[in-house]
């Protein structure tokens, strides 16, 4: 295994020396841009319709593949639908674009085990998606009680091995906003691991330290974590910062710095468990800005900077390519990606917003200036 400064000065092109330790110093004077192979984004919402064509090109242009969500209205719970959605999003990509959109299984109270077996010859599915119903933006279809209704689902996914991507709250009412994911790990997953052990499951958007202890604690290889640029950069303060903020509204919801330390601690650490998921989830500015706005956060410009920029300050430039794009891949036992980007070291404006003929939509980070621009090799 070669050092890790040493592949870090390899990633920056400059000569391994004595000191193998980069100092914070040298990271933020020096000029630099990073190599890296292609990351993919394990966990994207790219919608259909008009806002599909607004929103595709700013994930292809960088990624290779995506995980796409199938929390459209209607859901996607066939493997026919998945298919169909594959290919409207192939027709808007611009020509010559290789991204790979690889598509998921909505899970409902209703889905059988056959359709488990279509997604997996479909060839196109690559995990089922299990949305508590209630949880979240167009999950209203979801699951009302995973042991009770789909548990010879899970072990055709076994079966299959197709793994299950989790949004990881309870629903319940009476359980704090802040507490749902903590929750949802002792009454869901803790239990759904142990009943089903060799299930791969990907917990998405973790939060909490309390989701980086369940990770750390399981089996390697077979349960994993996606991490969002907004759980990585923001507080819970960032809610509230001079007034309301919509755009910084998700869920899972913001929470305390102390979790938002854990959360950038585990994935600087090189730890193979957690990789890039976005979860960019555009909506119009006018569903945002509303007496009753909608969570997700539009990140797919930004994303790729923001988690550069919490790499290099935490002194961890040498593990960003691992998160971005092998560690992602390794899990769900694909090919890395074999061509590369290039993240310069050059700063650059975030628009205030996109505008598009039927609306706009304002990204994270609008109007702020960012350090790190990805462009092409
Ligand atoms: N993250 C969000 O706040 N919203 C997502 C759904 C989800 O990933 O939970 C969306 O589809 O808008
Ligand atoms: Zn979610
Ligand atoms: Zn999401």
């Amino acid at each position: 295994m070669p050092h890790a400064a040493a592949v870090f000065r390899s990633l920056v092109g400059i000569p391994v020396s004595k000191s193998q330790k980069p100092s914070k110093r040298a990271i933020f004077k020096s000029e630099m841009d990073l190599h890296l192979t292609k990351p993919d984004d394990w966990h994207l919402h790219l919608r259909d319709g008009k806002l599909l064509e607004s929103v595709v090109h700013h994930s292809a242009r960088h990624f290779g593949r995506a995980i796409v969500m199938p929390n459209l209205k209607p859901p996607i719970t066939t493997a026919a639908a998945a298919v169909a959605y594959r290919d409207s999003i192939l027709k808007v990509l611009p020509p010559d674009c290789d991204f790979d959109p690889m598509m998921t299984l909505y899970l409902t109270d209703d889905t059988r085990p056959e359709e488990i077996k279509l997604a997996r010859s479909s060839g196109v599915v690559y995990a089922v998606k299990l949305y508590p119903a209630g949880a979240t933006t167009n999950s209203q279809d979801g699951v009302t009680d995973i042991f009770g209704k789909c548990f010879s689902v899970l072990e055709e996914m076994v079966k299959q091995n197709m793994p299950l991507l989790v949004h990881g709250e309870v629903t319940d009412a009476n359980v704090d906003i802040f507490d749902r994911e903590k929750v949802f790990i002792e009454t869901i997953l803790e239990p759904l691991v142990q009943k089903l052990p060799q299930l791969k499951v990907v917990m998405e958007h973790i939060t909490t330290m309390d989701a980086v202890k369940f990770i750390m604690s399981s089996r390697e290889g077979c349960i994993a974590a996606t991490v969002t640029p907004q759980h990585l950069v923001l507080n819970r303060n960032a809610l509230f910062r001079g007034g309301l903020q919509p755009h910084n509204y998700c869920l899972p919801v913001l929470k305390r710095e102390v979790h938002r330390q854990a959360i950038v601690s585990a994935v600087t650490s090189g730890s193979k468990r957690f990789f890039l998921g976005t979860d960019s989830a555009p909506h119009a500015r006018n569903l945002k800005e509303c007496t009753c706005g909608c969570a997700g956060i539009y990140n797919a410009s930004v994303a790729l900077s923001l988690y550069t920029k919490v790499f290099e300050e935490a002194g961890a430039l040498d593990k960003l390519e691992a998160f971005m794009s092998f560690n992602g891949p390794d899990f769900y036992g694909l090919p890395r990606n074999s061509t590369k980007i290039l993240m310069k070291k050059s700063s650059w404006r975030v628009p205030e917003s996109y505008m598009f003929t039927w609306g706009e939509i304002v990204p994270m980070c609008a109007g702020q200036m960012l350090d790190w621009l990805p462009s092409d090799c």
